[in-house]
């Protein structure tokens, strides 16, 4: 199992290209079982998670071809025919979003049979939204052995989706399943990420008829087949963010580019509170910091346009080295402050209570060995270790390896001094 060492107290300057985001492109891979036209997607980010996805799919029946176009890496998808409407434990087991290939599976073929999936212990995750937009839309469920049988032989029907809470991956997997349904589709308290809009952009790009993704109402009018498309996924807003906060944390000044600052805007917010300076641009943003300590600011976090949970990790590690007491409310999920104690190593002053953490700003932080948790909480390390004295190793990394694509390269390209040790960790 590889690691990250990192020497903290080297400033960043330079630019950083941000790739398109994982969590829309799994989304978009899984709409290409609608079809048996390919479906291209450009800025693909190449990451542990869409290599999982695509040997899903292919196991299903898709051909699964990665090319470097005109605008970077691409990805073509064809679904000819569904060979298999299983998706097994081992392939969903890893990662969250493949349970987002039940939807279309039931709509192209009217069943399937889908392992219950894993992703980030961040909380108990389970899957009943999900569950009731396909019941919603005339499948019948049934759960047996960790598998969800999932059977509409007459074919999904438009209906009203209300969901009692905000869920992005059930709002995701109701478009993907609702779009080839008979008839017109409700979605009602929808989540609100970016994430939505790229999605519904891809499937009207394929024929579908998706409107109001990206508020809280989405409608859809169920289309008899769709077709082929070639579609850009979305900048990834939590690398986005991810690398704003890393600026700001080691000092110096960062380029983010082929992103948009809108996209984060409830980070910015904060960060300016905190005292960085962020600037938008044409293709992105600038984020500097020159010397001056940073203030302690609170944040909540909460659904779109709320402060991403995905960067509340990021976020007390930043917090760590300001001025005064930071609040963080974590209020997506039950169990995401498993960074804290990682943070702490590096001589953080934290406590947790429930979904409530205080984060007391240090004077410094000192390099040592910590273990990444989850995705989000593995990246909080890394940063933490570019402003840390001396050498911070993050163990376990193949969880940045799901989200981040060439962390070292981007973040070494503006020199901070981080490098891959390839195997050896003897904590597997
Ligand atoms: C692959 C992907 O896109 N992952 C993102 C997605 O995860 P994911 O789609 O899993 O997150 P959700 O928005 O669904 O989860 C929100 C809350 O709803 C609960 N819930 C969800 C579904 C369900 O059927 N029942 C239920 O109770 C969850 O346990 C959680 O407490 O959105 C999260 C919230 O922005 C992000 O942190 C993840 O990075
Ligand atoms: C939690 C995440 O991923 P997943 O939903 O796939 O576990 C994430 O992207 O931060």
């Amino acid at each position: 199992m590889d690691r990250i060492a990192i020497t903290g107290g080297a400033q960043l300057k330079g630019e950083i290209p941000i790739s398109g985001a994982k969590n829309s492109a799994i989304k978009l891979m899984a709409a290409s079982l609608l079809t048996e036209e390919p479906l291209r997607l450009t800025n693909m980010p190449r990451l542990a998670d869409t290599r999982f996805l695509g040997k899903l799919l292919q196991r299903l029946g898709t051909e699964v071809v990665e090319s470097v176009g005109e605008d970077g890496p691409e990805t073509l998808l064809r679904t000819k025919e569904i060979v298999s409407a299983i998706a097994p434990y081992d392939l969903v087991r890893q990662m969250r979003a493949s349970f987002n290939v039940l939807g279309p599976l039931v709509a192209r073929t009217g069943q399937a049979k889908v392992s219950l999936p894993g992703g980030c212990t961040i909380g108990a995750r389970p899957v009943d939204l999900h569950l009731q937009a396909l019941e919603a839309l005339g499948a019948r469920i049934d759960l047996h052995e960790g598998y969800v049988y999932a059977q509409a032989p007459r074919g999904l029907k438009g209906g009203r989706i209300e969901f009692p809470i905000v869920s992005v991956g059930a709002t995701e997997h109701a478009m993907l399943a609702a779009v080839l349904a008979a008839g017109d589709t409700e979605i009602v308290n929808a989540a609100q990420e970016p994430e939505m809009i790229d999605l519904a952009e891809c499937l009207n790009a394929m024929g579908a008829k998706v409107s109001g993704a990206g508020t809280s109402t989405i409608q859809i009018e169920g289309v008899g087949r769709l077709s082929g498309a070639s579609h850009a996924v979305i900048a990834d807003r939590i690398e986005t963010g991810t690398y704003a906060v890393a600026a700001a944390m080691a000092g110096g000044e960062v380029r983010l580019t082929r992103t948009r600052p809108e996209l984060i805007q409830s980070l910015i917010d904060k960060m300016v509170e905190a005292g960085v300076e962020v600037t938008a641009n044409a293709d992105g943003l600038t984020v500097k910091r020159n010397g001056r300590r940073l203030r302690a600011v609170e944040i909540d976090t909460a659904p779109y346009p709320g402060f991403a949970t995905d960067l509340q990790a990021q976020f007390m590690a930043l917090m760590t080295l300001a001025e005064g007491e930071s609040v963080i409310r974590e209020t997506i999920f039950e169990n995401r402050f498993m960074h804290a104690p990682e943070l702490g190593r590096l001589g953080a002053d934290i406590s947790v209570s429930g979904g409530e953490a205080r984060v007391r700003g240090v004077e410094a932080l000192e390099g040592a060995q910590v273990m990444a948790t989850d995705l989000r909480a593995s990246v909080s390390l890394v940063i933490a270790g570019l402003a840390a004295r001396g050498e911070t190793v993050v163990n376990r990394v193949y969880h940045l390896d799901r989200g981040f694509e060439r962390l070292e390269e981007k973040l070494g390209a503006c020199g901070a001094e981080i490098r891959r040790i390839k195997g050896g960790d003897e904590e597997e």
